[in-house]
């Protein structure tokens, strides 16, 4: 039997534009500061995906990029909006620090009010380690993100807020071991080993139903992927995922972006979302 198709919601991102990437340094496993970055098709493969957005009827505001920090491609680090409201970043690793104070400049010099937009207390990696489902947020931690933090967005968003373990370094951000397919009923993907054993069982609890990525999968940051409810963009490399997601009835729309994986992230991580 065919699923029923899903349907898509309008969304609006914000994206920063990779002028200025490069790998010289290493702050996850996937870095080789040895191994040069090819930046023409770095940018053309981040435009191709801020143009596939458009073409689904999404807005992406931009974000104008830091020749002083390499890393400001992976705007969904920066940080966290739910309902309008913005809880900013505090990175762990001080050659991304700056990216914090870029991105609060954007939200206040882009119509934000002053009391909607908090500079965090804790450290958080934005959309990095937190996740927005219907019912709750699931925030990640164990590398990046403290514990802490988790406090600081549920009392700030006035949402659960989910804490889970991760204990695999390549998969040093949430983002990078789950993905949230459905944001109006609670439905994920996720690689179970990413997690410590009491964060899988939280997993099984709350989503029974998710979509369980193979370690192949994952280890091409298939799970480092956006939905829009029916368009589900992620590596293209990520093959297993595509016809597990066409059953459940999304299209799945795979994408390039091999230069920005040498940084260590893809899709999700290029790609904050602002939720209204
Ligand atoms: C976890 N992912 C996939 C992201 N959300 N961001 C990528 C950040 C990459 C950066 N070099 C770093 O290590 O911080």
């Amino acid at each position: 039997m065919r699923p029923t198709p899903r349907t898509s919601s309008p969304r609006r991102y914000l994206m920063c534009p990779p002028a200025h990437f490069t790998v010289t340094y290493s702050i996850n496993p996937w870095m080789d500061p040895t191994k040069p970055v090819d930046l023409p098709l770095a940018l053309a493969q981040w435009e191709d995906l801020r143009d596939r957005y458009r073409s689904l009827g999404h807005t992406v505001e931009l974000l104008e990029p830091d020749p002083a920090l390499p890393d400001m491609v992976f705007a969904a680090n920066g940080a966290t909006v739910v309902e309008g409201r913005v809880l900013g970043a505090r990175f762990a690793h001080p050659e991304r620090a700056r990216e914090a104070d870029a991105h609060v400049a954007w939200f206040r010099g882009n119509g934000w009010a002053d009391d909607a937009v908090r500079v965090p207390e804790h450290v958080n990696e934005g959309e990095g380690d937190f996740a927005v489902t219907a019912s709750w947020i699931l925030a990640g931690r164990g590398f990046r993100s403290s514990p802490l933090s988790h406090d600081e967005a549920q009392e700030f968003f006035g949402r659960p807020v989910i804490g889970l373990e991760l204990v695999d370094p390549r998969y040093y951000h949430l983002d990078t071991a789950l993905c949230v397919l459905d944001d109006a009923r609670d439905e994920i993907m996720y690689h179970p080993d990413a997690f410590s054993p009491g964060s899988r069982a939280v997993l099984a609890r709350l989503f029974p139903d998710a979509l369980i990525a193979t370690a192949e999968d994952a280890a091409a940051l298939g799970l480092n992927a956006v939905s829009d409810g029916r368009h589900v963009l992620l590596p293209q490399a990520a093959v297993g995922l595509f016809e597990p997601l066409r059953r459940r009835g999304f299209e799945p729309v795979g994408m390039d972006l091999g230069e920005l994986l040498k940084g260590g992230g893809s899709v999700k991580c290029c790609t904050q979302e602002l939720r209204p």
